[in-house]
């Protein structure tokens, strides 16, 4: 999940390739009605069932209507949906959202889904990707982790937060990012009034007592450039659903097991 643009499906095709390399089977599910195109196919695809394309031609809605107008379809289809899911239970599936923030923080269709699939047994862990572009305007970084903080506690679901595009900072940048992976709020309550000036210094200072009382935002940095870290985060997610704890070890698109084969 994440804003728009904020590096969700590279996030994904990322971790396909990282997880294919090490021989786990993985498979990627494709939420977002309005996608394009994947460098990895998804094994389940939502645009199978409705695309946004058909939804705005025909009934004439608008890009974001339409998107809502597609979950509620779904909802509407759950069979499907599961029929979908069924033969990959045992498998590591990612799904890639669509960027409307609305979709996790103002109507409560991805907490339904994320039921419905620990409903159908499934382990799940939420993925909030934030760029960290956002560090060089300490209000905007606030925007986002609010709107984190908002998604975490709306989705019910162990979560966690992944600062994308490291690849894009520079050094300087880089060096001094400790304070955006675990935030002092406080802190950063007197850059963002060095921004938006002495008139929002009480409103920022309020936020930054909001976000220090959660205290539950951390992020994880991700330079998909670099397989150590890519590694570092999917250790994060492994962790949040004790993935591997009674998996068996398998090869990759293993046909069904024979029973003759000990
Ligand atoms: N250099 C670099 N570019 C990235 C990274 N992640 C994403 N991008 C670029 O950022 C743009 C948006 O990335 P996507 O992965 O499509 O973002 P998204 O969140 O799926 O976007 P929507 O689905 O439209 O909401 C693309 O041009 C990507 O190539 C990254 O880690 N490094
Ligand atoms: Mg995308």
């Amino acid at each position: 999940m994440g804003p728009a643009g904020s590096g969700k499906s590279t996030y994904c095709q990322t971790l396909m390739q990282h997880c294919e390399a090490a021989k786990r089977r993985v498979h990627l599910v494709n939420l977002d009605p309005a996608a394009e195109r994947f460098e990895y196919p998804p094994t389940v695809d939502i645009r199978d069932l409705i695309t946004l394309e058909d939804v705005m031609e025909e009934l004439g809605y608008g890009p974001n209507g339409g998107l809502i107008y597609c979950f509620e379809f779904l909802m509407e289809n759950l069979d499907w949906l599961e029929e979908q899911l069924g033969d990959y239970e045992d498998d590591y599936l990612i799904f890639d959202c669509p960027g409307q923030i609305e979709l996790y923080t103002h109507i409560p269709i991805m907490r339904q889904i994320a039921q419905l699939l620990q409903q159908w047994n499934f382990q799940v862990v939420g993925v909030y990707c934030l760029e960290s572009q956002f560090v060089e305007d300490t209000s905007k970084y606030f925007a986002g982790v609010m709107s984190a903080t908002s998604a975490m506690s709306m989705l019910e679901i162990p979560h966690i937060n992944v600062m994308t595009k490291m690849d894009l900072l520079s050094e300087d940048i880089k060096e001094n990012m400790d304070r955006y992976f675990d935030p002092d709020p406080l802190l950063l309550a007197d850059d963002a009034t060095k921004s938006t000036g002495e008139r929002f210094k009480d409103l920022n200072l309020a936020i930054a007592h909001l976000i220090d009382e959660f205290s539950m935002v951390s992020f994880l940095p991700l330079n998909i450039k670099d397989e150590d870290s890519v590694a570092y985060i999917l250790s994060h997610a492994d962790n949040a659903i004790q993935w591997g704890e009674d998996q068996e070890p398998k090869e990759p698109n293993d046909e069904a097991e024979d029973p003759s084969d000990e």
